[in-house]
């Protein structure tokens, strides 16, 4: 059993009281394994027809299920056959779930968001959150995923990609820069806070000697500067929810009464009670009745390892709803149109392969550093270096490939030989630290150049040549690995690799049977 500081138990004993003794037994009991079904590629029915684990439902997120006996591909004592394990099953490279401690699925499911909003995840790596916001924006609307650390988006990052969301931008910022570009801006906001972490003691010990450096009072500082910023970033009549994985009613209730005190039209908003809830404990600090409705789960009352959260609402939003609504049905065709239009506007910078013999290296660099000497402009220099070049329109081919695209939002966008799909409006950025933003389609070479990204959004039926996979194929883990892959016919080109219909990279065929294996190095099955 894990080893608690002697405040620390003392904190929980005046909070939990007679319940103490139950909560100190339920950290020698086993942590729970869950996952989150994505509801941007699957739905529940399509789901329940193909899931390969033994699971049951959890009772506060109807696409969260707990997973038995997720230990191998053996027996378990009982005699029944054990789960596979989530993390190395294919349709876990698809994107179809993903793996969550079940009491950190609420924050995300307490936070209205619907298609057309535009959402902001302030501290999201790794992603737990915000590819569930994600799938519930179903490919409209923008989510703009934050997190103050550049390394830990890295993550965030590929989970989205994983996860086939297409509308996000990843950016690693300080809430007051972003506060500063996206002022009232977002319908929803979420701030799954940095925090003491009590919640993690039972899965991650180590989280003890954080809490023993830092403590509540360290977090809670930082927890009202970041609430302060994601003010400045909720439009009137948004939605906020706040939450952390820890108990203290110090970054808990006491954080929120700060708020609710300093913002005077924020306020508390009812949500629905489900199975393992417990209420918010307003009188633990004498704070406002309100904060009764804030979400609270402790591991020795739910399958849970706990998790604390509340919806919020910034001034008075039926006005604002309603006119939110309207506006967004007029939207659906200018959209689409503009998605067209940008089709139509597309310019790729080609290699021009006549001039290749007369622009070598040796005469570029020449001409280079003589523009050095006579002190030549940046963009001066640029022309020089894209002789050999030429920008042309988007051939028909190109064009017709991404009209059928699976983007009904957004737009598409060139950067020399490089297409992309981007989500509406994220045009001037520059000031922010971008570290990703909605797909890479493709590289226009001598061969077209399709991105592993763009598989994780496509379909079966999106692509014209495709090998579709079983899970249960040995050849899927082969191809997951890297390696090549025998097929019965000949293939030309690229050729989407799917496991039962859903896209999982690319592989390329030369007119032969072998082909050559194009799945992302980065990311292989290990
Ligand atoms: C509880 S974790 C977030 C987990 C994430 N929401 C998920 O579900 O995967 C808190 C995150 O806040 C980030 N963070 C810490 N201080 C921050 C700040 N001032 N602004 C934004 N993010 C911050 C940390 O890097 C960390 O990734």
């Amino acid at each position: 059993m894990v080893n608690l500081p002697e405040k620390y138990c003392e904190n929980m004993k005046e909070l939990l009281q007679e319940e103490y003794t139950d909560y100190i037994d339920s950290l020698s009991e086993k942590t729970y394994q869950a996952i989150r079904i994505n509801t941007r590629k699957i739905s529940l029915q399509q789901w329940e027809k193909i899931n390969p684990f033994r699971t049951s439902p959890i009772p506060w997120v109807e696409n969260g299920f707990y997973i038995e006996d997720a230990m191998g591909n053996g027996q378990n004592e009982s005699g029944q056959q054990e789960s596979p394990i989530p993390s190395r099953h294919p349709y876990y490279y698809a994107g179809l779930y993903y793996i969550q401690e079940p009491s950190a699925m609420i924050p995300a499911s307490l936070l209205p968001v619907t298609p057309g909003d535009k959402v902001l995840d302030l501290c999201a790596a790794p992603g737990g959150k915000a590819t569930e916001l994600g799938a519930k924006l179903q490919g409209h609307g923008l989510l703009v995923a934050n997190d103050i650390s550049v390394s830990r988006t890295m993550a965030l990052a590929k989970n989205l990609q994983i996860a086939g969301i297409q509308n996000c931008l990843v950016t690693a910022e300080t809430p007051e820069k972003l506060a500063s570009v996206f002022t009232n801006f977002f319908d929803k906001v979420l701030i799954d806070a940095p925090c003491s972490g009590e919640g993690m003691f039972r899965r991650e010990p180590r989280m003890v000697h954080d809490w023993e450096e830092k403590g509540p009072a360290y977090y809670a500082k930082i927890q009202k500067e970041i609430l302060t910023q994601a003010y400045q970033m909720l439009k009137p009549g948004g939605k906020m929810v706040y939450s952390t994985c820890t108990f203290s009613l110090q970054e808990d209730e006491a954080v929120i009464e700060w708020f609710l005190d300093i913002y005077q039209d924020m306020k508390v908003c009812p949500v629905e009670r489900k199975e393992g809830f417990l209420p918010g404990r307003p009188e633990g600090i004498a704070a406002r009745e309100e904060l009764k409705h804030c979400v609270r789960i402790f591991p020795h009352k739910a399958k849970g390892e706990g998790h604390f959260a509340v919806l919020l609402q910034k001034g008075d939003s039926v006005a604002d709803a309603e006119e939110t609504q309207r506006s967004r049905e007029s939207l659906t065709k200018e959209h689409k149109k503009q998605l067209e239009d940008s089709i139509e506007d597309l310019t790729i910078t080609i290699e021009d392969r006549s001039q290749k013999g007369s622009f070598s290296k040796k005469k570029e660099y020449q001409r280079n550093k003589s523009d050095k000497k006579k002190g030549k402009s940046g963009r001066e220099k640029f022309e020089k270096a894209s002789q050999g070049q030429t920008v042309q329109k988007a051939d028909m081919q190109t064009k017709e490939f991404l009209s059928h695209l699976p983007f009904e939002e957004g737009r598409y966008v060139s950067h020399n030989n490089q297409i992309s799909f981007e989500p509406l409006w994220i045009e001037s950025l520059s000031k922010l630290r971008i570290v990703h933003k909605g797909v890479a389609v493709c590289e226009i070479k001598q061969k077209t150049v399709l991105s592993h990204q763009l598989a994780l959004c496509l379909r079966d039926e999106d692509f014209d040549q495709v090998i579709n996979f079983q899970a249960a194929d040995p050849q899927v883990i082969r191809y997951l690995k890297g390696e090549s892959i025998q097929t019965d016919m000949a293939y030309r080109g690229n050729v989407l690799v799917c496991v039962d219909g859903f896209g999982l990279g690319w592989c390329q065929g030369s007119g032969t049977t072998l082909l050559k294996n194009k799945y992302y190095p980065g990311w292989r099955y290990q």
